[in-house]
């Protein structure tokens, strides 16, 4: 039983620095890509028995110390009764996106237990047959990156028409954020009801907003997420490039915070404070450079990051190009440089 995971993030010394890969369950490995010849996204995502063995692969191949499970941020869009579509090699597309009052009418916050329930069945399933060697994550989108998605109908570098949408009408933003936050509570107890011992907040786009916007826009319903979970299990939050609040952040009482490797791991822990557990932040392209380059590079950041209150992590998604050697020597460098502590 390998528990590091938890007893990091309830502030407990354990053995060695945990380690796992954001996005770990996917196309760089084989056996993944097997899967994906034969059924599409949705039937990847949406039957137990899929999800489950996806979601255990990197765990028996790569030997990280935590699962997350097989999902999308997407689901939820989707629950609310917006039609996605993941097209190959073009991402999500989101055909009838929200703007404007009587594109709001067509969504409603819907009962998860209805429309979420093969997610529950998928962490049912996934905590049986991992029989307790590593916890399962939990996951969903922040309310702002799913409005991105919502507004803007497909992926976007600047997701100026989902900014457009907040800043011409507030309101209907802000109506827009509460309801993706009201579902976003109910599906993160629905999935700590169904097993998972973690949950992680991903706002992949959250560091395109200004400081005082990401407070007005993310933060809050991030906040009000974070505390429904309170006494339920720890929560990490990743809000990709927000460094700047970082402090706003470990305010929230959320247990671990996520940073990228635009930011130096001294910088954030200043900005973070001393209590909150850092997680991240190498750099996901570096793990396409020869091995003895990775090595040395986890060998630097473990150190920068130090002994305790650190789970190591990337500091955004696995590319789908890098070998699964090298996600192995990224894993096998954080055991051993963190067992010899
Ligand atoms: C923004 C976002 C999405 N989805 C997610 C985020 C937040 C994290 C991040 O910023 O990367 C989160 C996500 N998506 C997926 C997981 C699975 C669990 C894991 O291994 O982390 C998780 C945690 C599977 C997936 N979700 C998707 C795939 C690839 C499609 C496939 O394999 O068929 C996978 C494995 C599709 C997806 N889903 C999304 C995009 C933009 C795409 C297409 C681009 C891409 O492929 O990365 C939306």
């Amino acid at each position: 039983m390998n528990d590091i995971l938890l007893k990091v993030l309830r502030g407990e010394e354990a053995e060695r620095t945990p380690v796992w890969m954001m996005r770990q369950a996917g196309r760089y490995l084989p056996d993944y890509m097997k899967l994906k010849e034969k059924y599409s996204f949705f039937e990847r995502v949406q039957t137990p028995e899929l999800a489950t063995e996806i979601t255990i692969q990197p765990v028996e191949q790569v030997g990280v110390d935590a699962a997350i499970l097989f999902s999308d941020i997407l689901v939820v869009p989707q629950a609310m009764g917006l039609e996605v579509q993941l097209i190959e090699n073009k991402g999500p597309i989101l055909p009838e996106p929200i703007q404007t009052e009587k594109d709001l009418q067509r969504i409603y916050i819907p009962d998860v237990n209805e429309t979420l329930s093969y997610v529950f069945d998928a962490i049912q399933l996934t905590k049986k047959e991992l029989n307790n060697r590593v916890p399962l994550i939990g996951f969903a989108g922040a309310p702002w990156t799913i409005l991105c998605y919502m507004v803007q109908g497909k992926g976007s570098k600047t997701f100026d028409e989902a900014k457009a949408f907040c800043y011409t009408q507030p309101q209907l933003a802000h109506q827009l954020l509460q309801m993706i936050t009201d579902t976003t509570i109910a599906y993160l107890k629905g999935q700590v009801a169904a097993g998972v011992d973690a949950v992680q907040i991903f706002d992949s786009w959250g560091g395109l907003l200004s400081p005082g916007d990401f407070e007005h826009i993310s933060l809050q319903y991030i906040r009000q997420i974070v505390a429904a979970l309170k006494d339920e299990v720890p929560t990490i939050i990743f809000a990709k490039g927000a460094w700047h609040s970082l402090q706003n952040m470990a305010a929230t009482g959320a247990q671990a915070l996520g940073i990228d490797w635009c930011i130096s791991p001294q910088i954030a822990r200043k900005f973070a404070g001393n209590n909150v557990v850092l997680q991240g932040n190498f750099d996901p392209a570096k793990l396409l450079s020869p091995v003895p380059v990775i090595e040395k590079e986890v060998k630097e950041m473990m150190l920068a990051f130090g002994k305790g209150k650190h789970i190591a992590n990337l500091g955004h998604g696995i590319l789908p190009n890098v070998p699964v050697d090298h996600a192995k020597a990224f894993v096998n460098t954080v055991k051993e440089v963190s067992s010899n502590w």
